[in-house]
């Protein structure tokens, strides 16, 4: 060999078993880029990794956030998928840096085509596909922090409660028909009751108690695991109509930002079909059942005659009540996590104890006529004042006598529609509970005449 060709052929050796180590100095970075199509991302140095389009989402929903606290010159907003929010991504050839545990990561966005990835090359027709990436360039000593266990889950959980945050919440009811296995067991439509703690008219003290249970259960995934049991809770509202069962439902649900199933026992035709709804639920979510002693005739009596009336009605439920309690809490329940269920009812004494006994539903609230706290409350909701000269009247009379929420709240609308001002809807509900008074006063004479005449008798 000429000394030429020798230098050429050890260098060469030398760039093949060196070339790595020299590229690390030349270039310490790596990068990974998450798509927006279910294909393996692309990795450079690094093993592949098999991202989804959730997990871009996730990605976006995470830099989203990022990107608006940055002073990224160039941004691009997009609608998000569901809700009203704007997912917010940096253009093309911008990067925004994020810092983690010390650590300073860059993203980027751009915009890659894959091709040719068939159709028919010899003709020239390619199916040259545009996909869009969020690219993570970081230095590869910090491989194992990204890559491992701790970057890339932390901004999967991150954009995931992002996401949650920002979708639209939904109603959920179930359908009759679930002969096939194609049908749907529920409907819905969006859920947007502006309901929340603040307005819901209640003790204070008995409000934060259920506030403070509901971010307890909320942020119980470790304690539930530990404990071994089930991450769910059933919560029993009873009272008279009109004293708030649904409105509480509602706040909670905007509390605790889940959905809610509303089922119709009377629609669910058997066990396997309420197992059936059950297991088509998703976690974060309340799973309700609005008067149960009405939706169901579960024991004695009433369950012969409602085996009578199928001989009619091929469509009456033969839903048991030990169908409905393993719906609560047997085996099935366990199914998914992070689930709520409530039972209202306005007669809890006409309940089976097997449903409402303890371990079974983990919180049994009274909702009851209105307080003069709760009234204050609703006075805010309604007329926006916080004081009143007949505030005092109210205080007085409202002690004496059994009036809902509703009929007080339905008293002080009428402020809003015009016919009366705050002074004459204030009189309007003082006239009410006057008259209520007065009502309760005539009852209570009768029922003791009536007691005093029956003692007569029977001497
Ligand atoms: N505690 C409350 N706080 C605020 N508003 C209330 C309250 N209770 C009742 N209301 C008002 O009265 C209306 C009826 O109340 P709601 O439907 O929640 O009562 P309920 O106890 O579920 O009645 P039912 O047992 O008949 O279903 C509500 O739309 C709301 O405007």
């Amino acid at each position: 060999y000429a000394p030429r060709q020798l230098f050429q052929t050890y260098f060469n050796l030398f760039l093949r078993r060196h070339a790595r180590r020299l590229l690390n100095v030349v270039d310490p970075y790596a990068f990974v880029e998450i798509a927006v199509c279910p294909a393996p991302a692309q990795t450079y140095g690094l093993q592949p990794v098999a991202f989804t389009d959730a997990t871009f989402e996730e990605v976006q929903a995470y830099l989203s956030g990022t990107c608006s606290r940055e002073d990224a010159r160039e941004l691009r907003a997009e609608g998000a998928k569901h809700g009203d929010g704007l997912v917010i991504s940096v253009k093309d050839g911008e990067d925004v840096a994020d810092e983690f545990r010390g650590v300073t990561l860059w993203w980027s966005s751009v915009t890659t085509v894959d091709g040719p990835t068939g159709g028919n090359h010899a003709n020239g027709n390619s199916n040259n596909q545009e996909r869009r990436c969020q690219r993570l360039t970081f230095h590869k000593r910090h491989r194992r922090l990204v890559m491992d266990d701790e970057y890339l889950p932390h901004v999967r959980r991150r954009g995931r409660e992002i996401l949650f945050a920002n979708r639209r919440r939904r109603l959920y009811t179930n359908n009759r028909n679930l002969d096939s296995y194609m049908s749907k067991p529920w409907s819905y439509v969006d859920f947007d009751h502006p309901t929340t703690f603040e307005t819901l008219a209640m003790d204070p003290a008995r409000k934060k108690e259920i506030v403070d249970d509901l971010d307890a259960f909320r942020n119980g995934e470790e304690y539930y695991k530990r404990v071994g049991k089930a991450w769910k809770r059933g919560y029993l509202l009873h009272g008279p109509p009109g004293t708030g069962k649904s409105t509480m439902i509602a706040a909670m649900a905007n509390h605790l930002k889940y959905d809610i199933y509303d089922v119709e026992l009377t629609m669910v035709r058997n066990n396997n079909d309420l197992r059936r709804i059950l297991i088509e639920t998703t976690s974060k979510s309340i799973i309700l059942i609005e008067h149960i002693d009405c939706s169901l005739d579960l024991t004695g009596e009433r369950a012969k005659k409602k085996a009578a009336a199928q001989l009619y009605d091929p469509y009456a439920s033969t839903v048991t009540l030990s169908g409905l309690l393993n719906f609560i809490d047997g085996l099935w329940s366990a199914l998914g996590s992070e689930r709520i269920v409530v039972f209202t009812t306005n007669h809890i004494d006409k309940l089976d104890p097997a449903l409402i006994r303890r371990g079974r539903m983990d919180k049994k609230i009274e909702m009851s006529y209105c307080s003069f706290d709760a009234f204050k409350t609703l006075a805010k909701n309604y007329l926006d004042i916080d004081a009143h000269r007949l505030f005092g009247a109210v205080e007085e009379h409202i002690r004496e006598v059994e009036i809902t929420p509703a009929d007080v709240a339905e008293c002080l609308m009428e402020a809003k529609h015009g016919r009366y001002g705050e002074d004459a809807s204030m009189e309007l509900l003082i006239g009410e509970l006057k008259k209520k008074r007065e009502e309760a006063k005539v009852a209570a004479d009768a029922a003791a005449k009536a007691a005093a005449a029956a003692a007569k008798r029977e001497k």
